[in-house]
C-alpha cells in the first residue's frame, strides 16, 4: 500500500475537521477525494504532509509511520503536492521555481526536458517571473516542480480550479500517465465528473467523516448516488 491513512482526528485550533478518517490508496492508484467546502479535503492533505498534524490517528506511506515526520522528510520519501494556491516564488523565474522543487528520491527523477514535453508551453516560459504567469501556467510550473521532486504518490488539491477546459484535460492527462508509470495520485476537487474521469476510487469528505467509498467508475455512472451524495457539486 502506498499510502495508509488510520482513524485519523485533525483540528484547526480547538476546531475538530477531520473525524476518524481512514482511507487508501495502492501503487499506480488514482484516488478521488470529493466534498462540498469545507468537508476536510485539504487538511486530509496537509495531515498527510505534516503540515498540520493529526491528534489522533496514523498515516503510514509505503509502510512506514510518518505520522510525526517533518514535512521535507516526507517530501524526500516520496510525497508530491500540488497546493491549491500553486505556491511559486513570484519574484523567481519558472527556471528557478521548477530547480527548488528537484530531488532525488527512491522514485524515478523527472527531467526539465520530460516536464517540457508534458507541457510544452512551459519550454517558453523558463525566463519569466512567476509572478507573470496566468492561472493556468502557474498550474503547469507547480505540477511540473511536483514531477521534479520524484514522487511515488502525488497530492493534488483543486488542479482544476480555475483553468480552461484544455488546460484541465492536459492536467488530468499527466495524472494518466503518472498512473501508468505506477505514479499513485489523489485528487481532490469540486468538480467531481473531472476527478471521475481519471480515479480508480472516490472517497467522499461531509463535515470531516468519510461518508462513502467505493468504485470511482460506479459513482460517475450513478446519477442518483451522485445526487444524493454530492448534491450540487458535479
Ligand atoms: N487554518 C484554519 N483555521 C481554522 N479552521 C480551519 C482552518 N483551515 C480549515 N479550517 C476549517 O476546517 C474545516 C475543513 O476545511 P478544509 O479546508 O480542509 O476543507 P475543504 O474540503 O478543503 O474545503 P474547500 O473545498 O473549501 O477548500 C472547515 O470547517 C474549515 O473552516
Amino acid at each position: 500500500m502506498m499510502l495508509e491513512v488510520r482513524g485519523i482526528d485533525t483540528f484547526h485550533g480547538e476546531t475538530q475537521a477531520l473525524f476518524g478518517v481512514s482511507l487508501s490508496v495502492g501503487a499506480g492508484e488514482v484516488l478521488a477525494l470529493l466534498g462540498a467546502n469545507g468537508a476536510g479535503k485539504t487538511t486530509l492533505i496537509r495531515s498527510v504532509l505534516g503540515l498540520t498534524r493529526p491528534r489522533r490517528g496514523e498515516i503510514r506511506f509505503r509502510d512506514k509511520v510518518i505520522t510525526t515526520w517533518e514535512t521535507h522528510d516526507i517530501a524526500r520519501a516520496g510525497v508530491g503536492w500540488v497546493p491549491d494556491d500553486r505556491r511559486l516564488c513570484p519574484t523567481l523565474t519558472v527556471a528557478k521555481n521548477l530547480a527548488l522543487g528537484t530531488k532525488a528520491t527512491a522514485y524515478r527523477s523527472w527531467s526539465v526536458a520530460e516536464v517540457t514535453e508534458v507541457f510544452t508551453a512551459l519550454k517558453y516560459l523558463m525566463a519569466r517571473d512567476a509572478e507573470t504567469l496566468s492561472g493556468g501556467e502557474m498550474q503547469m510550473v507547480a505540477i511540473g516542480r511536483a514531477l521534479l521532486g520524484s514522487p511515488g504518490l502525488v497530492l493534488f488539491d483543486e488542479p482544476s480550479q480555475g483553468l480552461a477546459p484544455k488546460i484541465v484535460s492536459d492536467v488530468m492527462a499527466v495524472i494518466r500517465r503518472l498512473k501508468a508509470e505506477g505514479i499513485a495520485s489523489v485528487v481532490v476537487e469540486q468538480n467531481a465528473d473531472v476527478a471521475l474521469s481519471v480515479a480508480d476510487r472516490a472517497v467522499i469528505l461531509s463535515r470531516g467523516h468519510v461518508v462513502w467509498q467505493g468504485d470511482a467508475r460506479e459513482l460517475a455512472a450513478d446519477h442518483a448516488l451522485k445526487q444524493s451524495l454530492l448534491g450540487g457539486l458535479q
